[in-house]
């Protein structure tokens, strides 16, 4: 039962709608990407999974139960939501002891997470002296200090360098690939191509789509290639033959899956069929996730 399970989630500050009767699962063993333009919602939807905010309508459960039910929810669940909110007059080592202590949980796990955080070096330092990159390194620690199998993170990458984004990223699969359930959130689908197992994508609010990253790289048409030849029926069988997946396209070209365009190439000489062209598609995964919010973007800028 180690799952997230979000249940018709609503949420009002005054007039306006924020979350939106929204349902989702986090299963555990995968990454749950958590996508939605600025504004969509995503914080305050982590906000009432943890308790923080109060939902006008819907219900969320961690494990089983509801957040405010967990008799020690830092064993149950570890949350990144705001990398500033650390007591910057303790060192790091202190910060994260005053936590294990007040939570019951092994002070010995302290200089462990420190490890996994690679936080070793500065945990003497106070943490009022960090920088933002060493600060979300405390807060996952924090996160992860009472080993929960549940973990939410909001925008861990957020103005981290490249090597700080690698570091979160791998950290992600490395906690999803030990069988735990991970949610986290960004406004960039490039983040998300790389560390995500699945998709729930929101726009003002509201659900757009709930998809695996795999579905979605295949309706999106990522890595695809446009075909037309003067016989595609023939083509077609050969490239199912070869693996590939083949649908129609526009003006009866064919657009082919799981083979690259040179591939189609050397494959369409070998049977002497003439081809007209062979254009892999630019589609990306920006792309496909500007498509898929293009409504629900609050202030879009006008193209010069
Ligand atoms: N305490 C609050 N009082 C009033 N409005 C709020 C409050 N918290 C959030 N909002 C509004 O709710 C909407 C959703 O905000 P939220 O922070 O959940 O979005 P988000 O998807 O996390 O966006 P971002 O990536 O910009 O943080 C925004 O319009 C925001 O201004």
């Amino acid at each position: 039962m180690n799952r997230i399970d979000v249940r018709g989630l609503t949420k009002r500050y005054g007039p306006d709608t924020v979350v939106d009767d929204l349902s989702f699962t986090v299963e555990p063993g995968q990454v749950t990407g958590f996508l939605g333009p600025n504004g969509a919602g995503k914080s305050t939807t982590m906000r009432m999974i943890i308790g923080l905010v109060a939902p006008d309508r819907g219900s969320v459960t961690v494990a089983g139960q509801r957040y405010q039910d967990l008799p020690v929810p830092l064993v149950e669940v570890g949350a990144l939501l705001d990398a500033g909110a650390v007591h910057g007059g303790r060192t790091a080592y202190h910060h994260l002891l005053a936590l294990a202590v007040s939570n019951g949980i092994a002070r010995t796990r302290v200089r462990e997470v420190l490890a996994r955080t690679g936080m070793e070096s500065v945990a003497a330092k106070r943490a009022g002296s960090f920088s933002l990159g060493m600060r979300q390194r405390l807060g996952i620690a924090a996160a992860l200090l009472g080993d929960p199998q549940i973990l939410i993170f909001d925008e861990p990458v957020n103005g981290l360098d490249p090597e700080g984004i690698r570091w979160v990223r791998d950290l992600m699969r490395s906690l999803a690939a030990e069988g735990r359930a991970v949610l986290v959130s960004s406004h960039l689908m490039s983040e998300m191509a790389q560390t995500a197992d699945h998709l729930i994508v929101i726009g003002r609010g509201r659900l757009i789509a709930d998809t695996t990253m795999s579905e979605l790289t295949r309706t999106s048409g990522v890595g695809t290639v446009l075909v037309r030849a003067d016989d595609p029926d023939v083509l077609t069988l050969k490239l199912a033959a070869a693996g590939a997946t083949v649908r129609e396209g526009l003006e009866s070209s064919l657009i082919v899956a799981g083979l690259t365009a040179h591939d189609i190439g050397k494959l369409a000489a070998y049977h002497g069929i003439a081809l007209a062209e062979l254009t892999p598609q630019r589609a990306s995964l920006e792309d496909a996730f500007m498509e898929l919010t293009r409504d629900s973007v609050e202030f879009s800028g006008v193209a010069a």
